[in-house]
């Protein structure tokens, strides 16, 4: 096992009498990019906070790089870079402008840390750009730029997708896997793109309702979802409706794309499209997609929803 960077022992956080985190026992090691997915509310952004110290547990414990008192938690803290919200930008001033400003709030000394970390975060051309004229994209790559000026070991991202268009979520995943692979950055990302979140993340860890409901690697993951079928059709109601009558197959649904899904382990390629054609139903399109974490995710809270 790789040393723990942050470690959560039965925390639990209380607005008033309601829970925003339950009994928590959490797990980052070294290295490991881990994707946080849960419901809005779920309390995602609450543990993210209180990494950062802006929010204090009821009860249970944290650790960061093995610290765990008040004291020494606040100096493990130095080594974390947080983008947990929109960040706090001067529109007016340039991006190295704005990381001079931080700067001076850090204590960083080493000016040629503004150029290295533009240069990380693709914004050296844009450097003395008003950060007015920025998009939203180029924003939270400042965001993540300000994050990294005191050489993390641990970056906590909360939701830094949400928002940005392909290009940009592209973006942000080339640097954050730079930074993952190439400098040997620990990261936690939350995230409800989770086709996006899947291309990143080497853990994930689940959590419903302020409860930890589990904490998986992305090889468990792969191994234990389900490979899915997708049938494309204009007559997607006759088809269900066939498809359930003549293969009685009951886990049968329409995805976020209108296509028929069925597991593959519930019924064979060639059965379903000899019941569709036979029946005079055009098929315009059929798949066999990987396992994937929406439909893990899915399963998972299968039942737990709202
Ligand atoms: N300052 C606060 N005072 C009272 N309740 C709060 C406060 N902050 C968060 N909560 C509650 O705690 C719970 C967890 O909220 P949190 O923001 O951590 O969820 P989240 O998983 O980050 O959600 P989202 O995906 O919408 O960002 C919610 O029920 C929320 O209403």
């Amino acid at each position: 096992m790789k040393p723990l960077v942050f470690e959560t022992r039965e925390l639990t956080k209380k607005y008033g009498s309601a829970f925003a985190l339950q009994h928590l026992n959490m797990t980052i090691e070294e290295g490991d990019i881990y994707g946080f997915v849960g419901e809005n509310g779920a309390g995602k952004s609450t543990l993210m906070k209180v990494i950062g110290g802006l929010v204090h547990p009821t009860s249970g414990e944290v650790s960061l790089f093995g610290q765990r008192e008040k004291q020494e938690l606040i100096r493990a803290r130095r080594q974390v870079g947080f983008l947990i919200e929109t960040p706090s930008l001067y529109p007016h001033m340039n991006a190295e402008e704005n990381l001079g400003f931080y700067c001076r709030i850090f204590g960083i000394q080493d000016k040629a840390r503004i150029g290295e970390v533009l240069q990380t975060v693709a914004l050296t051309d844009a450097g003395s750009k008003k950060t007015s004229q920025y998009s939203l994209g180029m924003r939270q790559r400042l965001g993540l730029a300000i994050a990294l000026l005191n050489h993390p070991k641990f970056l906590v991202l909360d939701e830094p997708i949400n928002g940005l268009d392909p290009v940009g979520i592209v973006d942000m995943r080339r640097i954050l896997e730079l930074l993952a692979h190439e400098q040997g950055v620990t990261i936690l990302i939350s995230s409800h793109i989770l086709g996006e979140l899947q291309l990143l993340a080497t853990k994930y860890g689940f959590i419903h309702q302020g409860r930890l409901i589990k904490e998986v690697s992305a090889g468990e993951l792969l191994q234990s979802a389900q490979s899915m079928i997708t049938i494309s059709t204009p007559h997607q109601a006759a088809a269900m409706s066939l498809l359930k009558e003549k293969l009685q197959l009951e886990d049968i649904s329409i995805n976020t794309a209108g296509a028929i899904e069925i597991p593959k382990a519930a019924a064979d390629l060639e059965q379903l499209m000899t019941v569709l054609l036979q029946q005079g139903i055009p098929v315009e399109g059929f798949n066999l997609s990987a396992p994937n974490l929406e439909h893990y995710y899915m399963d998972l809270i299968g039942g737990k929803g709202q």
